[in-house]
């Protein structure tokens, strides 16, 4: 029997992607699209490729009350929109939230399904983690579980590309003229994603996450996330790259790769890269990390959680081969 999954929010990019995985996904069947200016849209007015099944699915005014049959609810609202609403969801829909209203919140799972599936696994309210929280504690989790990092003052130098901003934009700094042959940093000391960041440290270290640093940047692409993060540690690379290794041997999304990574491996995927350079004698680890901030970033990270509260095989849906080039 298939399992009835619904999206809100599925105008725009996350919900967007979500939309295209469920579209090919072998157990899941989307019976219900919601939004609020897309209300009263098809699917094929919004999307032209969707497939034919989908093509008449009617986008509703968003209600929480007013949900036909469901199995799973995929929310992909702006932050700050989902929290009054998805309340009054009933407890028999399980809810995936893309969005930050839930991360670390009371009675939500947070949803760091590479590192910790057996937290999820049973539970019916997900928080899946921003698009640099994935890439940034993909990245950290086997140095911090080895302790060949110290978690205090971290430094994460981190790149995203446009689509990280959503369809909505914010504002003019999103547009073609002013992001293209651009570079621009922003969200300077006080990004929303650091407490995500550093409550996750402080969980797999033990120890204090304090003098944490996090710098994002926008950069001229669609898509894609790279973090390099700078760390103390008297570790090799060597020690590096083998406790990455053995801490995700049998997970199917993460790979650890001797070369540094680049953002177009993961495209279109769920994929999560991750690399190390150190050098002991500076007591300096530099950990890389990647992924497709629609993918592990949002939509790929939230199918994977679904996946895991419906005891589906953890791939279902998501093993396609990333875009390239
Ligand atoms: N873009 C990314 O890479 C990532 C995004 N996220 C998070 O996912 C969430 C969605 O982001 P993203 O898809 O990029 O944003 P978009 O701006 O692309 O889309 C927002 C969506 O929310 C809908 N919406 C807005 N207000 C309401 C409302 N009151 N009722 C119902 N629907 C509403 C819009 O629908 P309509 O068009 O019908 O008005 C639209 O579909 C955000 O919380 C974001 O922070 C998380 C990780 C990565
Ligand atoms: C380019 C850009 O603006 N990116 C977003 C990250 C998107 C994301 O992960 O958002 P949530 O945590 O809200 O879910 C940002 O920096 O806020």
């Amino acid at each position: 029997m298939s399992i009835r999954v619904g999206i809100v929010g599925i105008s725009g990019f996350g919900g967007g992607e979500a939309l295209r995985l469920i579209a090919a996904h072998p157990a899941f069947e989307l019976v219900y699209a919601a939004g609020e200016g897309s209300a009263g849209s098809r699917l094929v007015e919004r999307f032209p490729g969707v497939p034919a099944k989908l093509a008449g699915l009617l986008i509703e005014k968003w209600d929480p009350e007013a949900l036909p049959p469901l199995d799973v609810l995929f929310a992909s609202l702006p932050t700050g929109a989902s929290a009054e609403a998805l309340a009054r969801v009933p407890e028999t829909v399980k809810i995936v939230d893309i969005g930050g209203d839930h991360r670390y919140a009371d009675g939500w799972a947070y949803g760091l399904a590479d590192v910790w599936p057996e937290q999820i696994a049973g539970r019916s309210r997900i928080a899946n983690p921003g698009c640099f929280p994935a890439a940034t504690l993909n990245t950290l989790a086997p140095l911090l579980a080895h302790g060949l990092i110290a978690p205090g003052n971290i430094v994460i130098d981190a790149k995203t590309g446009i689509s990280g901003a959503g369809r909505g934009g914010g504002d003019s700094r999103f547009g073609f003229a002013e992001s293209n042959e651009n570079l621009q940093p922003y969200g300077l000391l006080k990004h929303v994603h650091m407490p995500e960041i550093a409550t996750t440290i402080e969980r797999l270290s033990g120890g204090s996450a304090d003098g944490l640093v996090f710098t994002p940047h926008l950069v001229p692409m669609t898509r894609g996330v790279l973090v390099t993060i700078y760390c103390r540690g008297s570790a090799s690379t060597e020690q590096c790259l083998g406790a990455a290794r053995a801490f995700y041997a049998d997970r199917p999304f993460v790979r650890v790769t001797d070369r540094p990574p680049q953002t177009k491996w993961a495209t279109g995927s769920n994929l999560s890269f991750v690399s190390y350079a150190a050098d002991p004698a500076r007591k300096l680890v530099i950990a890389m990390g990647v992924v497709d901030n629609l993918g592990k970033g949002a939509a790929g990270h939230a199918v994977q959680n679904a996946n895991l509260i419906c005891g589906l095989p953890e791939t279902a849906g998501l093993d396609g081969a990333p875009v390239w080039p």
